[in-house]
């Protein structure tokens, strides 16, 4: 198996094969493969983070296509706009499923994400390969080194806690809801689901954080029902308001690179592939 890591600052599995890529100044990307006779099986690894780099993947996957390579695997462990998975309001599209069309109209070998938001992108997407968020939390929990209980900061994220408790021997679990205006995007009323935390340490698990007022609205929530030490658990760390406010509620935050490389201290970055 060759890899071709289109985001030269992500290289889970190590070498690269060659290319050159650059934009147009039409706004369109392009790809040179520079290497020749490549026989093998083909995985792209990429991260997503605009069109664009959907428009590298597509013309790359073009680019081995027309070089013979018969069998080519996609691993895109951040699976955009897979939180657009329903449509809210009228007038608002079913993103998660433009791309997964995109995606499926190459007819990938495997496809592989890690930790969508639902299971709605599993479903949609062929040929999928989902890598769960345990093995990744359990490392998290490894820095630790105390008991924690894990809060799950929504409905939505509920469902996927139970089974990451499940693999971790049974971590006692607390639930807790948030309301978002689905017109505006504003949240209000976090509710905890525990009258006493008991000064315990408490650790939020989620999918995605992107402007993290989720969270920041959890930790007040938490703190007013008595909990210890907070840190955060998040798959995906877009983080698009920095970690500065976040850094204040939690001891520690974990993620992967599934998004971006992060080093701003106060944050643990754990590979999303190894
Ligand atoms: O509050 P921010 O960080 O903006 O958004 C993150 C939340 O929005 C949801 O889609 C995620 O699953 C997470 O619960």
């Amino acid at each position: 198996m060759r890899y071709l890591h289109l985001d030269p600052s992500f290289t889970p599995y190590g070498k690269s094969i060659e290319f050159e890529a650059f934009v147009f100044n039409g706004g369109e990307p392009h790809i040179k493969i520079l290497e020749q006779n490549i026989e093998d099986s083909v995985t792209i690894t990429h991260r997503i983070n605009s069109f664009n780099d959907l428009g590298l993947l597509m013309i790359a996957t073009d680019a081995l296509r027309r070089m013979g390579i018969k069998v080519i695997n996609v691993c895109i462990p951040y699976f955009p706009a897979a939180r657009q998975d329903r449509v809210m309001v009228s007038g608002e599209s079913l993103s998660v499923k433009v791309y997964a069309d995109i995606i499926n109209a190459q007819q990938y070998d495997q496809v592989t994400v890690f930790d969508p938001h639902s299971e709605v992108t599993p479903a949609l997407l062929d040929n999928v390969k989902v890598i769960e968020n345990y093995e990744f939390v359990k490392q998290c929990l490894k820095h630790i080194k105390e008991e924690v209980i894990l809060v799950s900061p929504d409905g939505g994220a509920l469902k996927k806690i139970y089974k990451v408790s499940e693999f971790l021997g049974g971590v006692e679990v607390i639930e807790c809801s948030k309301k978002r205006d689905v017109k505006t995007g504003q949240l209000s009323g976090f509710r905890v689901y525990e009258e006493d935390l008991k000064g315990k340490h408490c650790v939020i698990v989620d999918d995605i954080c992107d402007g993290g007022g989720t969270f920041l609205g959890l930790a007040k929530a938490l703190q007013e029902k008595n909990a210890g030490t907070l840190s955060l658990i998040i798959s995906h760390g877009i983080f698009s308001k920095g970690i500065e406010e976040l850094s204040q509620c939690f001891e520690t935050i974990f993620t992967t690179n599934s998004f971006r490389d992060i080093e701003e201290e106060g944050v643990v970055q754990i590979p999303v592939l190894r």
